[in-house]
C-alpha cells in the first residue's frame, strides 16, 4: 500500500504555547484514521498544517512523497480536501455555482447533469439555483460532501464532517468515506468527537499523548500563583 500523506516529529505552537510536540504519522490509500483529543487539543491546527495552509514549528511533512514545506507546491493539487465548510463557501453564490467552484479549483469540471446528481446524493436535489446563505447548517455540509464525492482526492482531511448533521446526513457522510475510500483507495485523517464516525474509522490517534507536560517549575509557579 502506499503512503499518501507522511509526518515526521511535527511541533505546533499557538501563540508561545506548545500545542503539540514529536508528532509523526503514516497515512496509507484506503486507510481511515480518526483523530481524537479534548476541544483546543489541536486537531483543526494539525489539520490546517497537513493541509498546508499553515506551517509546522517543527518537522517534516510529505504528500504523496513531495514535501510539503519550505515551498507550498501541494495547493489545488488533485491531492488533498479540507472539509471546513462553511466558511469556505461562498455564500453570495448559488449552490451550482459553489459546487462548480469547488471542483474547478481542483481542475475538474462535469457537466450540469453530474452535478445535479451528486446533489441528489446528498439529498440536495432541485436546490441547484438557491443561495448558499439560505441553506441550513446541514445543508451546507451536505454541499461540502457532494464537492468532496465529485472531487475524490487522494488524502481527505476532514474537520469535523458530521457536525450539525442528522442521523441520515451522518449515515451518508461515512457511505461517501467508505466509497471514497473502497473505490477511489483515498486516505482518510478525520478530526472527530462523533463516536460513529470514530468506530467506523480503522485507527484512532488521541492527541492527548501529544500535548507536552508542563515541567515542575511551571506547575510550582501555578501553585505559588
Ligand atoms: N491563531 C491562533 N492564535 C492563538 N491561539 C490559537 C490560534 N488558533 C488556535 N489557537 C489555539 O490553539 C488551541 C487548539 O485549537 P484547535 O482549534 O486546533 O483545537 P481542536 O482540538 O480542534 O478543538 P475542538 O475540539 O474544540 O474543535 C486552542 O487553545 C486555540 O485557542
Amino acid at each position: 500500500m502506499s503512503c499518501y500523506l507522511l509526518c515526521e516529529n511535527i511541533e505546533l505552537k499557538a501563540g508561545y504555547n506548545t500545542l503539540i510536540s514529536s508528532f509523526s504519522l503514516k497515512l496509507y490509500s484506503k486507510e481511515s484514521i480518526a483523530l481524537i483529543g479534548p476541544n483546543g487539543s489541536g486537531k483543526t491546527s494539525l489539520l490546517r498544517v497537513l493541509a498546508g495552509i499553515s506551517r509546522p514549528y517543527k518537522g517534516k511533512i510529505f504528500v504523496m512523497e513531495e514535501e510539503l514545506w519550505p515551498i507550498n507546491n501541494i495547493r489545488n493539487e488533485h491531492y488533498s480536501v479540507f472539509l471546513t465548510n462553511i466558511p469556505s463557501l461562498l455564500m453570495d453564490h448559488c449552490v451550482l455555482w459553489n459546487l462548480e467552484f469547488y471542483t474547478e479549483s481542483y481542475g475538474l469540471k462535469f457537466s450540469k447533469e453530474e452535478y445535479s446528481s451528486a446533489l441528489s446524493k446528498v439529498n440536495l436535489e432541485g436546490r441547484e439555483s438557491q443561495s448558499a446563505r439560505t441553506l441550513s447548517t446541514g445543508q451546507k455540509r451536505r454541499l461540502s460532501l457532494a464537492a468532496l464525492y465529485l472531487i475524490k482526492p487522494n488524502i481527505i482531511l476532514a474537520d469535523e464532517p458530521t457536525n450539525g448533521l442528522d442521523e441520515s446526513g451522518c449515515n451518508l457522510c461515512i457511505q461517501i468515506f467508505n466509497e471514497l475510500s473502497q473505490k477511489n483507495m483515498s486516505s482518510i485523517l478525520i478530526a472527530t468527537h462523533d463516536q460513529k464516525l470514530i468506530q467506523w474509522c480503522q485507527k484512532t490517534i488521541s492527541l492527548e499523548e501529544f500535548i507536552p507536560k508542563p515541567s515542575i517549575e511551571k506547575k510550582l509557579v501555578k501553585k505559588l500563583l
